[in-house]
């Protein structure tokens, strides 16, 4: 049973799950260090203009969890890694909120593939600026089993959720629908990093859709070499993803170009590029929109 969970990252999708569940009788704790907590403490975390008091823990001070949310981005994946040691116990789950397809191996290499239930979150859009997160939607959490082992933890995730009022998910093909979420991001994520494109500007302009329809073919396309499920009629649910999200909602690689952040483009094209290679088959929209991106990155 999920009694004690720990959150690590407590930016715009940490937060926000965070906010969903203080308060509704779990032990609930952040995990950061020394110098983040201080500022985290020092300034506040607001979350849609209200301070949530979330409690904090050092790694070192780390005891083991029930339940590890990950929701750091890609790039300080393998400094979360190290500061997960002293949660992770015997009968502890992790789920990771993190787009891509990866970070669920990183983190299973270091502590064992059984603790893993694979997650996304989506239809969210939230923008953290400071100590300040607006999350717009509250967002769909969704897991799922890739084997009768993982039965069990999904069912205790769900009752987790079911509590908390968090909405959520169970796939029923979890590899494949992280496959989807690769895709929309792979569109959606850089199209709107290299041009601006907000999720209104998705809807509205058809351009912006060819643009994001030309780099996830590049998806689907892999996905049928390496049986991953997708088809090109997937790619309608990825376009109509944003209908009911606000105008100017903005995907977090948008957020990171705006504020002079690295990207996640790595997990996105750059994934997208090497699974090419190794399914011959290939990506000139993905390396376009990498060599863009990584651009824009170096002219900061
Ligand atoms: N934003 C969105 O709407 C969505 C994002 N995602 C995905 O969710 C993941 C998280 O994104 P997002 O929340 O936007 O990212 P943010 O940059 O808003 O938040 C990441 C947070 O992690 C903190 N952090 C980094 N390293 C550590 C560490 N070692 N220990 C503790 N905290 C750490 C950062 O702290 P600090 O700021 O103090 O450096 C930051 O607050 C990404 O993979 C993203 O692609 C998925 C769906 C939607
Ligand atoms: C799908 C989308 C755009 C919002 O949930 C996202 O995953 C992101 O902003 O990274």
């Amino acid at each position: 049973m999920i009694k004690k969970i720990a959150i690590i990252g407590l930016g715009a999708i940490g937060a926000s799950v965070g906010e969903q569940i203080i308060g509704k009788g779990y032990d609930v704790k952040i995990v950061a260090d020394r110098n983040r907590i201080e500022r985290y403490e020092e300034t506040g975390i607001y979350v849609n203009d209200e301070k949530i008091d979330f409690e904090y823990l050092t790694p070192e001070d780390g005891e083991v969890m029930d339940l590890i949310i990950v929701c750091t981005k890609f790039h300080d994946l393998e400094n979360t890694v190290r500061d997960m040691e002293n949660l992770v116990g015997e009968n502890t789950i992790i789920i990771s909120l993190l787009n891509g397809i990866d970070s669920e191996m990183i983190i299973g290499e270091a502590y064992g593939m059984d603790k893993l239930i694979y997650s996304y979150i989506n239809k969210i859009s939230g923008v953290k600026e400071g100590n300040r997160i607006n999350r717009g939607a509250k967002g769909i959490i969704h897991i799922g089993s890739v084997s009768d082992m993982d039965d069990l933890k999904v069912r205790e995730i769900a009752e987790l959720l079911d509590n908390c009022g968090v909405q959520y998910i169970v796939e029923e093909n979890i590899i494949k629908s992280l496959w989807w979420k690769l895709m929309l991001n792979v569109g959606v994520n850089q199209l709107a990093a290299v041009s601006g494109a907000t999720y209104g500007v998705v809807v509205e302009f058809q351009e912006a859709r060819n643009m994001m329809g030309a780099a996830m073919m590049e998806v689907v396309k892999i996905s049928q070499v390496m049986g991953t499920g997708l088809t090109e009629d997937d790619m309608n649910s990825c376009f109509s993803n944003f209908d009911n999200l606000p105008y100017g909602g903005k995907p977090s690689m948008l957020q990171d170009v705006e504020n002079k952040r690295k990207t996640e483009v790595e997990m996105f094209a750059g994934r997208i590029i090497e699974l090419g290679k190794k399914c011959s088959i290939p990506t000139p929209v993905n390396e376009f929109l990498y060599n863009a991106i990584r651009l824009i990155e170096k002219r900061y």
